[in-house]
């Protein structure tokens, strides 16, 4: 099926082309086409190869097939950061570049000095992948935009074919788990414990500790029907899916780690949690008990006060309010602090990232102290769960989650993360608790139900 806007990137592809850049790349408005058919109409031609991505207020949606180019660094340090930028530059600055501009998507690890597991080992310490494909929406409107290295007019012509084939609307999921494990369970409270002695022992302020479930299911998992869960079960989530290889890594993340757009820029402090309530009294309880808690307070406190600091390093206005709020999504409420910035000359998306990872929601205070503290004392490797995820354009624009209640699949496998902040007061079994609340939302998608 060859439709106008088909003949029409194609016609600007040739003439773009003909300029003999290293990259080249059109965009076109398109029709109304639903990400998720899109990213499901990849599935044989790229799969290991596909992005999926939607901001909290899923307005802003982004798919990727295939790779025109890809940028990966096993550098273990901060330099990995700028490793990425550069390269990006390059890129940009080789491109001929007709309409919105390329943009790529990617991650880096959390820890790359704690790299051990081998279903991680397709998640290098940074990855960013600029799309053959890339389907952008943003409110009412769609573009495509293709990205040329090296192709053929046939082989684009065919592969540009086979991604307006029309897809029914993604049904309902049968799959059974057949297998669920508590990864290294004892040991984890073992190490929460540990925690609790380094603070009460004034080595550290607070450590954010993560846990880990494995499940098998009865059937491959189908990855478009889990996004599509995630999408209708977490409307105020980041919703995102990276393929790599065999693996994706997937998920629906609440936390904001920064937006940049021109000179503005937002983060946010997403720490201290509890469940939802089955009534909607019992709910406004829970909430205003989050709010007073001083446990929950000391948790939040200091996120707030390392991301308000690291802005006014790199950033002028920085405007903090007083007191959080209540962030409430399906299964779980947070204190929740959002943060705006003006961004000084010169600073980039990646040096915001840098500056701001692991936030003490994800690593703990002080932040070395608390990185090499998870590095000793947690059973397991977070691979790219609880780092940044998301992308940066042309124009140096971007924005990064933080990649929490996530889950990295493999066939009919996977291996679900959830993890908490220790400060002081903290009581392991509520801990415990709390990372149980954390794995819902993918558990469930998984599961493909609607509880
Ligand atoms: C580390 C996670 O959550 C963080 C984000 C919000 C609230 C948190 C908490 O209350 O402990 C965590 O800091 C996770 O979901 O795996
Ligand atoms: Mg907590």
């Amino acid at each position: 099926m060859v439709t106008l806007y088909q003949n029409k990137v194609i016609d600007q592809l040739r003439d773009a082309l003909k300029k003999k850049k290293h990259m080249v790349s059109v965009t076109v408005r398109v029709g109304q086409i639903d990400p998720l058919s899109f990213f499901a109409a990849g599935e044989t031609l790229f799969h290991g190869q596909r992005f999926y991505w939607s901001d909290c207020f899923h307005e802003h949606t982004l798919v990727g097939l295939g790779h025109a180019q890809v940028i990966k660094s096993e550098e273990k340090t901060k330099k990995r950061f700028r490793e990425v930028e550069k390269a990006w530059q390059q890129i940009v600055e080789g491109a001929f570049i007709e309409g919105e501009g390329p943009l790529m998507f990617g991650g880096f690890a959390f820890d790359p000095m704690k790299r051990s597991a081998e279903h991680w080992s397709h998640f290098p310490s940074a990855q960013f992948v600029i799309p053959k494909f890339l389907l952008t929406k943003r409110g009412e409107e769609t573009w495509l935009t293709v990205n040329v290295v090296h192709e053929s007019f046939a082989e684009l012509e065919k592969m540009i074919d086979s991604l307006f084939i029309i897809h029914d609307e993604i049904d309902s999921y049968d799959v059974e788990v057949v297998e669920k494990e508590e990864v290294a369970r004892d040991r984890w409270f073992h190490a929460v414990r540990h925690a609790t002695d380094l603070i009460q022992d004034g080595e550290i302020e607070k450590v954010v500790l993560a846990r880990e479930l494995f499940l098998s299911f009865s059937h491959r998992i189908d990855r478009s029907h889990v996004l599509c869960s995630l999408r209708e079960q977490q409307p105020m989530s980041y919703i995102f899916a990276f393929e790599n290889g065999s693996s994706c890594f997937i998920g629906a993340s609440p936390e904001q780690l920064v937006k940049k757009n021109g000179y503005m820029c937002e983060t946010a402090c997403l720490a201290g949690s509890i469940r939802r309530g089955h009534t909607m009294k019992e709910d406004e309880e829970l909430g205003q008990w989050l709010l007073k808690d001083d446990k929950n307070r000391r948790e939040h406190a200091f996120v707030v006060d390392m991301i308000e600091q690291a802005m006014h390093e790199i950033c002028t206005e920085v405007i903090v309010p007083s007191e959080p709020t209540l962030l409430k999504m399906r299964h779980i409420q947070h204190l929740y602090t959002p943060v705006q910035a003006k961004i000084k000359e010169g600073v980039s998306i990646f040096s915001l990232v840098e500056r701001l990872h692991p936030t003490p929601a994800l690593g703990g205070f002080p932040k070395q102290k608390a990185v090499q503290t998870i590095r000793d004392i947690e059973p397991l490797d977070r691979g790219w769960y609880a780092a940044p995820i998301g992308w940066v354009h042309a124009n140096g624009n971007g924005e990064f989650a933080v990649a929490i209640r996530s889950a990295l699949l493999e066939d009919n496998e996977a291996h679900l993360f959830a993890g908490c902040g220790i400060v002081a007061h903290s009581d392991p079994l509520s801990e415990y608790e709390e990372t149980n609340v954390k794995f819902k939302p993918m558990l469930l998608a998984l599961e493909g139900g609607r509880r």
